[in-house]
């Protein structure tokens, strides 16, 4: 039994890490300090954008005009079934009620945050999805402040199609603002006033690590940086399907990984033939990021048996995961770590990327580990209560005033004593255990 790297790569999601790091660092402190002043310098340094940051309605109208009919249907397409698989997931945990011990009740409520900032990124590419995925899905968790921001992609500040997508998923507020400013911005509440309870969205590593290094003063939805696929595929699958969905990943940009976990080295031999010609078939931009990509990140990997392919396949943790094998139901059951699973050829990640409904927004970079992706609970608090009657209070003061009392915290023994003496004045409790421990 052994796993064999065909193709393997010179780095790994964290390379870039310490510069990546430093860079955050300091503009957060630097935003943080000179406010929306020193967020607009970073704007016109990085983004060449000198316009206003917050979007008007005009604007808005403006780009919907814009924005051509067919677009607009599908951009409507995969609102309808966002929203939708993101209302079947708030409505797959409840609030509930339940007697412990006699009279005593302990209860979970679900209460949405106020205002969350959701990150749309626009570098490279329009992301016009990923305004859907964030924003609908705050929305259908019941968040009432949207505040969207994304980076102005020319004179005209955000794309249209993108600006579109925010405001038909419910934004309350769009800044153009995109990297580490857009993110600091909406955690200090900065052109808004209203500070994020919780950042959400994609982004580049300078993104990603923004919101990692804001996490504890605001929530996050996870750590969700440079797009990765992963593919298991056997000797059934078809290589061409293979090189294409890994070619369709790798384009996200030069740091991406793409990986093929496979049992079949005939598999191997043929996807590492063909995918060169795929990637250099590509317009200049996605062949110039994908090249890369595919160069320092690609790897392929043969494993003799199934179970060492989900072993790898786990370790890995693949933001995305496609399955191309027999006996799906096999490698459904076994597999653990992923952000979202693609189940069979007919199923290619771009479909949950753009309209299929699953959300897009996935941890990478190993945090499938740890969690899945965003959905409606991450914009919920799931807190809890508890009351109870004055007779439940017999057993529940007596014993926390024990316990407490062992632990060496008087005080708080002693709000069990008071409210014993109250209720029963006439009677004797035990409230500390004699013997020593
Ligand atoms: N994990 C997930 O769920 C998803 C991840 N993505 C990822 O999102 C990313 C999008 O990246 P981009 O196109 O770059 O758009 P982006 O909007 O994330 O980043 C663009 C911003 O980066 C900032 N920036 C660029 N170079 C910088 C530097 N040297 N120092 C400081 N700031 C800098 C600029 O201010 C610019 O506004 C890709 O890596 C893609 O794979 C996209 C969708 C989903
Ligand atoms: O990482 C992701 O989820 C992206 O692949 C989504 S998209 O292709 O940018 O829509
Ligand atoms: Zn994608």
């Amino acid at each position: 039994m052994a796993i064999h790297y065909y193709k393997q790569a010179d780095k790994n999601a964290s390379s870039n890490d310490t510069q990546t790091h430093e860079v955050v660092s300091r503009m957060l402190a630097e935003i943080e300090a000179g406010g929306e002043a020193k967020a607009r310098e970073y704007c016109r340094e990085l983004d060449g954008w000198e316009g206003d940051v917050i979007v008007s309605r005009d604007q808005i109208e403006a780009a919907r005009e814009k924005v051509p009919e067919q677009l607009k249907q599908d951009i409507h397409f995969a609102y309808e079934r966002v929203s939708r698989f993101a209302a079947a997931q708030r409505d797959s945990i409840q609030g509930f009620e339940t007697e412990l011990s006699p009279g005593l009740f302990a209860g979970q409520k679900l209460i949405p945050m106020e205002t969350a900032g959701c990150y749309v990124p626009g570098g490279r590419y329009a992301h016009i999805a990923s305004a859907i995925m964030s924003v609908a899905t705050a929305k259908v968790a019941g968040v009432k402040n949207v505040v969207a921001c994304s980076v102005p992609r020319d004179e005209n500040g955000i794309h249209p199609a993108i600006l579109y997508a925010m405001d038909l998923a419910g934004a309350d507020v769009i800044l153009q603002m995109g990297g580490v400013q857009g993110i600091a911005s909406m955690a200090f509440g900065l052109f808004t006033g209203k500070p994020a309870d919780i950042l959400v969205g994609p982004g580049n590593r300078f993104v990603a690590e923004s919101k990692r290094q804001l996490f504890g003063r605001c929530g996050i939805d996870m750590f969700a940086g440079p797009t990765e696929i992963g593919i298991i595929a056997d000797h059934s699958a078809d290589p061409d399907i293979v090189v294409e969905d890994l070619v369709g990943q790798a384009e996200h940009g030069p740091d991406s990984p793409a990986w093929l976990f496979t049992t079949s080295r005939e598999l191997a031999e043929a996807v590492d033939q063909r995918i060169q010609a795929r990637i250099d078939d590509l317009p200049e931009t996605q062949r110039k990021a994908a090249d890369a990509a595919w160069r320092d990140y690609g790897e392929i990997i043969v494993c003799d048996t199934r179970e060492e392919a989900v072993e790898v396949s786990d370790r890995y943790a693949s933001e995305h995961l496609e399955l191309q094998v027999e006996d799906l139901d096999w490698w459904m059951e076994r597999l653990n770590s992923y952000g979202s699973l693609f189940v069979g050829e007919e199923a290619s990640v771009a479909f949950g990327d753009k309209c299929s409904g699953t959300n897009h927004i996935l941890p990478t970079k190993g945090a499938a580990r740890y969690t899945g992706g965003l959905c409606a609970q991450k914009f919920l608090k799931i807190v809890t209560y508890q009351r109870q009657s004055r007779e439940a209070t017999r057993t529940v003061a007596a014993t926390a005033a024990r316990l407490s009392r062992c632990e060496g915290m008087e005080g708080h023994a002693r709000t069990g004593d008071i409210r014993l003496a109250k209720y029963y004045p006439d009677e004797r409790f035990v409230l500390a255990v004699e013997e020593d421990v």
